[in-house]
């Protein structure tokens, strides 16, 4: 660990600058990215760092309360765990910051009741030692499951750097390491900034309800085609209808569901969320009787699959709760196909709307069809 120390020394005055450049940036672009998250994170940091760099009217005070900044800190984690994303200058700016002091303030009164139970207990109880745990390890432990849980339950980026920081940070408090902070926070703020430029990508190019690539990243890959190619456009029939009757929430189920049956597609093709209720498959180098097998086998594979929902004209709860399956019904999805292969000096554009033509007769045949 000294020698790790001793390794960093020539470096720190270098990594100050780069780390007073990185939280600047940070707090910047996860502002306009709207993750403002990691801009307070990023801004805590930097406070947490001048504190003990320099003197500040706190800096005293806070070298003695090293308990109360882990506790803080850990509530802060798990906090950003569970809350969302707001607009930093937004009305939830000032919300954002009244969270922070609320875990200052509830870490405080934590330290200040568990000290009164534990001076309760006499040293000679065997059970003086798990006393012992309640100011720190207790609320440690229960926002590292918070913290889990979230990441779990949400898997994303978002949440594995929320969770890598309050490992640090306890794994700090607990002097498992000794790197200097410089170097743990250059790196932990370079990891902020690369999650926000991941999300920022996924967020333009990745449509959040489906995980399909979006119509941003159709229009990329329309960039890049050669000259031979098919496209397909497809529609959720009677979509509406059945928005209607179940409701938008179902109707975003079966939207999920179409494009988790779409994403199967084979033989080189490449699926997009259109907009709406409308799909679109590119095959890069293929002709339209390639596709058209493909596709015949998704339409077939979504029309023969039976969606279990909750039947709206369910009565009571009790008659929801007497049997698994009451309140529960199955229906069946089809979608309609139009296709279009690239023919000369047709553009991108002309052969979508071909495909969309296609899309449209595909209705007036009857729906549930492929039509070119
Ligand atoms: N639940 C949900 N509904 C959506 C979404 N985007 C679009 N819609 C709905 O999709 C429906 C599209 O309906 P229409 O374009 O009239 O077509 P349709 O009912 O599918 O009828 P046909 O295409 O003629 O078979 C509208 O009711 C939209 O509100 C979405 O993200 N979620």
């Amino acid at each position: 660990m000294v020698h790790f120390q001793a390794f960093w020394q020539p470096w720190q005055h270098i990594l100050v600058n780069v780390l007073y450049a990185l939280i600047g940036i940070t707090i910047v672009f996860a502002a306009q990215f709207s993750r403002s998250r990691f801009s307070l994170l990023a801004a805590l940091w930097l406070l947490f760092y001048l504190s003990f760099e320099y003197t500040l009217p706190w800096s005293a005070w806070l070298k003695n309360h090293k308990d109360w900044m882990l506790l803080t800190g850990v509530g802060v984690f798990a906090l950003f765990s569970v809350i969302k994303d707001r607009g930093l200058f937004s009305v939830h700016g000032p919300g954002r910051l009244l969270i922070i002091a609320m875990c200052g303030l509830i870490a405080h009164v934590w330290l200040w009741a568990s000290e009164l139970i534990i001076a309760q207990v006499p040293k000679t109880d065997p059970a003086y030692d798990y006393v012992q745990l309640l100011a720190l390890e207790v609320p440690v432990v229960f926002a590292s499951m918070v913290l889990l849980w979230q990441s779990l339950v949400k898997a994303n980026l978002l949440l594995s750097a929320l969770l890598v920081s309050f490992i640090i940070w306890c794994v700090q408090y607990y002097q498992l390491i000794a790197l200097p902070w410089e170097v743990i926070l250059t790196v932990l703020v370079c990891h902020y900034l690369l999650v926000v430029i991941i999300d920022s990508y996924f967020l333009a190019y990745r449509d959040e309800l489906t995980a399909l690539p979006s119509r941003r990243a159709l229009n990329q890959l329309a960039l890049s085609l050669g000259r031979k190619y098919t496209v397909a456009m497809m529609d959720i029939d009677h979509f509406k209808k059945f928005n209607d009757t179940y409701g938008h929430d179902i109707g975003d189920q079966v939207l999920k569901l179409v494009a988790s049956k779409l994403s199967k597609v084979r033989g080189g093709g490449k699926v997009y969320r259109y907009g709406g209720e409308e799909f679109t498959v590119v095959f890069p180098g293929k002709s339209a009787s390639h596709a058209a097998a493909e596709l015949e086998k998704l339409r077939q594979a979504i029309a023969d699959y039976k969606m279990v929902i909750r039947d709206p004209n369910r009565k009571t709860k009790q008659a929801r709760n007497g049997s698994k399956n009451k309140g529960m019904k199955t229906v069946s999805i089809t979608i309609s196909i139009g296709v279009a292969a690239r023919g000369s000096k047709q553009n991108f554009d002309r052969v979508l709307k071909l495909a969309d033509e296609a899309l449209y007769r595909a209705k007036k045949n009857g729906r549930n069809n492929v039509s070119y």
